[in-house]
C-alpha cells in the first residue's frame, strides 16, 4: 500500500541525506514491522519463548523484545489479555533500554502515554523502587493507566501535570528520566499515515519549544550521578541534535554517553547543525557542543529493521549536582515557588478525591482543574472534604474502612503485599510515595488499586487481579485457553466450573467467594464462585469484543 509522505520532507531529506536518499525513500515501499515485547513481571522471556503462539524473531536492541510476521494480530490472543506482551514498533523500544533501569531505582517517564515504555521500564523494576509515570494529556492518561493495570504494575503512580510542577515537588530526586519527547512524528510515516498529515499542519518550531522545556524540567528533577535519555521518532535536526548541542551549552555538568553502534545505532549528525547555524534562524549552540552530537544516536529505517528514531543518553558527571536549580527550570521562577508553596499547604488540607474504579480518576490535593466527582461516589466520602467545606479526616472510619481491606487481603492474599495503604474516599491504594508528596499534582492513581469498601464490605479491583500471580492468590481457577473457555472468560460470560477445578491454598479448601481467573497460570481477573457458577468480574470496558 503506497503511503502518503509530504513532498517538502523528501525534499528536505534528500539535501540533507544526499546520495543515501535512494535507500531511504526506497524503505517507505516496504511494509512496517510489528513488534511484541515480553512483559518480565508476569513471566520469563525463556518461559515465554516456550508457549508463544508465534514465530519471533529478536531485537537486536531489546533483549525481550521480538518481531512478528506483520498478517499477525497479537491483540487477539488471550496472553495479550493477560498482560504477557505489549505491542510495540521496534525502535520504540530501545530508549528504555539506554535509560539502563535497575531494580530499586527512582525512575521518572515524563511524556508516557500510552505507556509503552512505561511498562518496559516498570518490568526492569521487577516491583523494586519507584516509577512516577507521567503526561500532560488528561484523556491519554486513562490509556496511560489503564495500560500500567494490564500490564500488573505495583510500585507506579500515573501524574497527568506539566512538567514544571513535578520539578517543583521532586528536585533532584530523580536516578533516571526518560524524555519520549513529543516531536514532528517524521519516523512514524510508514506506521501512521495521521502523522504525515499533522505534519503537514504542525511546524517544528512548535516542538522545539516544548522540547527544550522538558529537557531543562528533567534537569531540575534528576538526582546527582542520574541519566537522563531524549527520544524522538523524527528526522529533523531542530528537535535532535540541535536539543542536545544547546543543552550540553546551558548544563556543563553533563555528557553524552555514545551509543552502541554494533547493535544498528547509526551517529548523530553534528554536520546538519553546522549547517542550521550558518542558515541562522533559531539554531543556538556552540560548535564544540556541535561536534559532541555525534555520540547521539539514529535508526534509520534503510538500515535496520524499524522506523526512525532518534537517541541521546545524557549522563549527569559528577555527585556535585546543579540540578536543584529551580530556575534551571525555565518558567519556574521565584514568584512560582511562593504560589507552590501556598498550594502545597491548601493541598495538604483538603484531599479530594474522583472516583477509582478502572478507568476513572484520583485526584490528589488541589489540582488546577476541578476535580471530577461522579455521582455515583459522591456519597462514599465519609468523612472526607465536601466542596466549599474544610475537610476533617474522621480517623476511626478510615481505620474501618483499612480493617476491611485488610480482612480480605487475609483471605485472598497469601504474601504480604507492597507499598503502604492509602484511602481516597472508600477507595484503596497501595502507594510507593507518602500521600503528602503527591499534594498538590494531579494524580491520576497514586499507587496500585486495590479495591473498594462498598456498604461495609472490601469489593477487590482489576488492578488487584492483573497484578498478583497465581501462587500469590488463596483461590485460583485455570482457564483453558483451548477450548475457547478463556476467551468466553473476556468476553464477560459466566462460566459453570466444577467445585473441584478451584484450586484453595490456605483457606481449608472453600471454594465460595473471590478467585483469582488465569490462563496458563497468568491472572486475568476476578470472578465469584458459588455453587458451580463462576460469576464474571472482568470489566465491562476491557471486555474481549
Ligand atoms: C511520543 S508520545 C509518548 C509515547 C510514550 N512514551 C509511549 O512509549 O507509549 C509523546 C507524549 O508526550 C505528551 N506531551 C506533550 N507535551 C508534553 C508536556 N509538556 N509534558 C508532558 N507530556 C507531554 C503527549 O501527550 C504524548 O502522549
Amino acid at each position: 500500500m503506497a503511503v502518503h509522505i509530504p513532498n517538502a520532507f523528501l525534499e528536505r531529506m534528500q539535501q540533507l541525506l544526499g546520495s543515501d536518499y535512494d535507500a531511504f525513500r526506497s524503505s517507505y515501499d516496504n511494509p512496517r514491522y510489528v513488534g511484541i515485547r515480553v512483559n518480565t513481571l508476569k513471566i520469563s522471556v525463556s518461559s515465554f519463548l516456550r508457549i508463544s503462539p508465534f514465530e519471533l524473531k529478536p531485537v537486536p536492541w531489546c533483549s525481550t523484545g521480538f518481531y512478528v510476521q506483520t498478517d499477525l494480530k497479537p491483540g487477539k490472543h488471550p496472553y495479550y489479555h493477560a498482560g504477557l506482551y505489549y505491542i510495540q514498533e521496534p525502535s520504540a523500544m530501545a530508549p528504555v533500554e539506554l535509560l539502563d533501569v535497575v531494580p530499586g531505582e527512582k525512575v521518572l517517564d515524563l511524556c508516557a502515554a500510552p505507556g509503552g515504555k512505561s511498562t518496559q521500564i516498570a518490568a526492569k523494576l521487577q516491583g523494586e523502587g519507584l516509577l512516577v509515570t507521567n503526561d500532560i494529556n488528561a484523556e491519554r492518561t486513562r490509556a496511560l493507566a489503564k495500560n500500567m493495570e494490564l500490564y500488573g504494575v505495583r510500585s507506579a503512580v500515573v501524574l497527568n501535570e506539566a512538567p514544571e510542577h513535578i520539578a517543583r515537588s521532586f528536585p533532584a530526586y530523580f536516578d533516571k528520566i526518560l524524555i519520549d519527547a513529543p516531536c514532528s512524528g517524521e519516523g512514524m510515516f510508514r506506521k501512521d499515515e495521521d502523522m504525515a498529515r499533522q505534519w503537514e499542519v504542525h511546524s517544528t518550531s512548535k516542538c522545539t519549544v516544548m522540547q527544550h522545556d522538558l529537557l531543562n524540567s528533567a534537569a531540575v528533577m534528576l538526582a546527582p550521578g542520574g541519566r537522563i535519555v531524549y527520544s524522538t521518532c523524527t528526522f529533523a535536526p531542530e528537535e535532535n541534535e540541535a536539543m542536545i548541542a544547546r543543552f550540553l551549552d546551558q548544563h556543563a555538568d553533563f555528557e553524552l554517553v555514545p551509543l552502541p553502534q554494533e547493535l544498528g545505532f547509526a551517529p548523530g549528525r553534528p554536520e546538519w547543525l553546522y549547517r542550521l547555524n550558518a542558515e541562522g534562524g533559531d539554531a543556538v549552540f556552540s560548535s564544540q557542543a556541535a561536534s559532541l552530537t555525534a555520540q547521539c544516536g539514529r535508526l534509520w529505517p534503510h538500515l535496520i529493521e524499524g522506523e526512525g528514531h532518534f537517541l541521546a543518553v545524557l549522563q549527569q558527571k559528577s555527585e556535585a549536582s546543579s540540578a536543584v536549580n529551580f530556575e534551571q527550570a525555565g518558567r519556574v521562577g521565584q514568584g512560582d515557588r511562593e504560589e507552590w508553596t501556598g498550594r502545597a499547604e491548601r493541598a495538604g488540607q483538603a484531599g479530594r478525591y474522583a472516583g477509582a474504579d478502572s478507568g476513572t480518576e484520583a485526584y490528589l490535593g488541589t489540582s488546577t482543574k476541578p476535580s471530577k466527582i461522579s455521582k455515583k461516589h459522591k456519597g462514599d466520602q465519609r468523612g472526607h472534604a465536601s466542596k466549599g467545606r474544610e475537610n476533617v479526616v474522621k480517623v476511626p472510619v478510615e481505620r474501618e474502612l483499612l480493617e476491611c481491606w485488610q480482612h480480605f487481603a487475609s483471605q485472598h492474599v497469601t504474601v504480604e503485599l507492597p507499598g503502604q495503604p492509602l484511602l481516597f474516599g472508600s477507595h484503596v491504594y497501595l502507594s510507593p510515595l507518602p500521600k503528602e508528596q503527591l499534594a498538590g499534582l494531579k494524580t491520576v492513581r497514586p499507587g496500585w488499586y486495590v479495591g473498594t469498601v462498598k456498604n461495609g464490605r472490601f469489593a477487590p479491583g482489576h488492578p488487584l487481579a492483573t497484578a498478583l500471580s497465581a501462587k500469590e492468590a488463596s483461590r485460583v481457577l485455570n482457564l483453558d485457553k483451548e477450548q475457547g473457555e478463556a476467551v468466553r472468560y473476556l468476553k464477560g460470560e459466566t462460566l459453570n466450573v466444577s467445585a473441584s477445578r478451584i484450586e484453595c491454598r490456605d483457606i481449608q479448601g472453600f471454594p465460595k467467594g473471590y478467585v483469582l481467573v488465569c490462563v496458563d497460570g497468568i491472572s486475568l481477573g476476578w470472578g465469584k464462585w458459588l455453587d458451580g457458577m463462576l460469576k464474571n468480574e472482568y470489566p465491562a470496558g476491557w471486555r474481549w469484543t
